[in-house]
């Protein structure tokens, strides 16, 4: 035991920061605000035993391409000649966390002691020139990825505060370009408190200007709309029209969710730009707002969230969840205000946010109560909302799939039924759960089989009149396991309705999987299909009120029937949108020839 001797890790620097820059962040102009960032917690922490004190930082630039110089500095806390030792020198060390305490609450934004290391991004060299607030001399000290380092006393004593000046790496010098560290200063700094200065070839402005009242109390912002809607477009680049503060009952998160003037796709990604201790830390934070809160763009200001060393997006936490939920009800509450207040502008979002809206009335019987009359529905009356709908009639049929829908809808509205489709995503959902969120209003699901009820069936005259064109008609379409019924319908143009119960649906694509599968995969589908294939029947409803199909079963039936039904049937599936097998295919096909070749026949017997 004794023998064994005790070594050090080594950390390889350069190795580290070819970690950071190809695997943490997101691009090498990211440094800039690992250094506003210091500048900020430095403030801060001088705020504490100084609180009149006025922070600011100032950036100058020089010279230009590769010889392009960056200073950033801050009148903020300064380092100790001990403290640079210690968290300069030291990776993974950090001034600003208590202990090893990674997850816990500060005032600083920082906690991971990495962010100055991306600085290597940019430039090889770290030059900082410090002064503690607490006195002791001034330090100047270099830093260089090889994880070298001097540090040297100055003989005059700079004001307290830091100075870090970079360097650009041949091929970095767009990241001290003029144009790039101002836009990339406002982007950061936006909203922060104290006055950001840039100097440059014999210029010098401010970039950040004063942040506004309503910034940090949610509930101005709609005395000052049109500011705030200009806010959000020249910090998100998009026109907006309307706009929902955000709060949590803490204070400690607030913030703008800005309503998007377009419709989105559910699986948009949703980022949001979230400023922490005012600071822009994440611009695509994800997590930070509930999935069906996807139509809106947010501007989040929070102290109170952990960043990850990334900064690009937030521990998932339980403040994290608390936050989300209270943020997320913020919307939810006005949104059940607007219902209530202003029904103009909900029926706007609506308008373009109809989808967002139905996936959070599925979850939330509340909202769905205040919001349901504006929901919009297609229906056989035409686009309608629920309201509309339901003032036609208290109960509703509705079907639960796009292609029930499109089977029934000629001929449910040629009988003058109503019916809802509710064949897009949460639709049916909504529907079926309506009558426990509306009191007296019923709905009911409707199969393609169900209309079939409402037709005519034939009289006895006519039955026998067409028994057996019947019959061969049914025996045509036999192996396809599709019985056919002659019954009389509307509308009169509809020549055929194909109706396919569950089962028979399911079989269905068992045989179609089949057909795709190689053979051991189709035998197993098989065998699976044969099990069900008793009960498993579709139905080809003909309609004897349409023209055609009274003249092709007036009389015997001729040689041509099975063809001409098979063709019907065909076209029935075609307009029920079903995916139609390889030998439906060919029956297709077939046909189609059967067809041009008679009609050339009796062009030829004509002439
Ligand atoms: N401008 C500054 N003024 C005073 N101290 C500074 C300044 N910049 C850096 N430091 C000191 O150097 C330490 C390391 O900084 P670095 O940016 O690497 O990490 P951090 O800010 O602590 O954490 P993170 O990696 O999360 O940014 C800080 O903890 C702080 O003590």
């Amino acid at each position: 035991m004794s023998d064994s001797e005790e070594y050090r890790f080594q950390v390889n620097l350069s190795g580290m920061i070819d970690i950071l820059s190809n695997h943490l962040y997101s691009s090498p102009r990211v440094f800039l605000r690992e250094l506003l960032q210091n500048a900020t917690d430095a403030i801060t922490a001088r705020l504490d035993s100084e609180p009149g004190h006025r922070g600011e930082v100032f950036v100058e630039l020089a010279g230009s391409g590769e010889n392009s110089t960056l200073l950033l500095q801050d009148n903020g806390v300064g380092l100790t000649e001990d403290d640079v030792h210690e968290f300069l020198a030291m990776i993974g060390h950090s001034s600003k966390r208590g202990g090893a305490e990674l997850l816990g609450e500060t005032s600083f934004i920082g906690r991971f002691g990495i962010g100055l290391l991306s600085c290597f991004m940019v430039s090889d060299e770290i030059v900082m020139l410090t002064q503690s607030a607490s006195g002791g001399p001034s330090i100047e000290w270099r830093g260089r990825p090889d994880g070298t380092y001097t540090l040297r006393k100055l003989e005059s004593s700079l004001t307290p505060g830091t100075k870090v000046y970079l360097r650009a790496k041949p091929e970095t010098d767009l990241f001290f370009e003029a144009g790039t560290v101002e836009l990339d200063l406002l982007h950061y700094g936006a909203l922060l408190p104290y006055p950001i200065r840039l100097a440059e070839g014999g210029r010098e402005r401010r970039i950040n200007p004063e942040p506004p009242a309503w910034i940090f109390s949610p509930n101005l912002a709609d005395v000052h709309r049109d500011e705030v809607l200009r806010f959000g477009e020249e910090r998100l680049g998009e026109r907006f029209r309307d706009f929902i503060p955000l709060r949590t009952a803490n204070g400690r998160t607030g913030g703008i969710a800005y309503v998007l003037p377009h419709a989105v796709n559910l699986n948009a990604k949703r980022s949001h730009k979230v400023y922490l201790k005012r600071m822009l830390i994440s611009e695509q934070a994800d997590n930070i707002l509930p999935e069906w809160a996807f139509f809106v763009k947010c501007l989040i200001w929070t102290d109170e969230l952990q960043p990850t060393a990334s900064r690009e997006h937030f521990y998932e936490n339980e403040q994290l969840e608390r936050v989300r939920g209270e943020l997320g009800e913020s919307i939810r509450s006005e949104l059940i205000g607007m219902g209530a207040s202003d029904q103009q502008r909900l029926r706007r979002i609506l308008e373009l946010h109809a989808l967002s809206m139905k996936s959070l009335a599925v979850e939330d019987d509340e909202f769905y109560r205040m919001i349901y009359r504006w929901l919009p529905f297609e229906s056989t009356y035409g686009h309608k909302t629920l309201g509309e709908l339901l003032d036609e009639r208290r109960t509703l049929y509705y079907t639960a799939s796009l292609d029930h829908y499109r089977q029934l809808r000629h001929v449910a509205s040629a009988q003058s039924l109503l019916v809802v489709n509710g064949g897009y995503i949460y639709e049916a959902e909504l529907l079926q759960s309506l009558p426990r969120i509306v009191s007296g209003a019923d709905t009911r699901r409707l199969l393609p089989e169900d209309v079939s009820l409402a037709f005519t069936d034939l009289n006895a005259e006519e039955r026998s009149a067409t028994l057996q064109a019947a019959r061969a008609a049914d025996l045509s379409l036999q192996r396809f396991r599709c019985r056919v019924l002659l019954k009389r319908f509307k509308p009169t143009e509809l020549p055929a309705l194909f109706t396919l119960p569950e089962e028979a649906a399911t079989l269905r694509s068992i045989e179609r999987a089949g057909e795709e599968s190689p053979q051991a995969f189709a035998s197993v589908l098989g065998s699976l299909g044969g099990s069900m294939q008793g009960s498993a029947q579709s139905i080809l409803y003909l309609n004897l009120n349409n023209p055609v199909v009274d003249k092709l079963f007036a009389g015997p039936p001729n040689a041509k029937l099975p063809t001409l039904v098979e063709m019907l049937y065909a076209n029935a599936l075609m307009m029920g949108h079903y995916p139609m097998s390889r030998q439906e295919l060919a029956l297709l096909n077939a046909g189609i020839l059967s067809l041009i070749d008679w009609s050339m026949e009796s062009e030829q017997g004509g002439e």
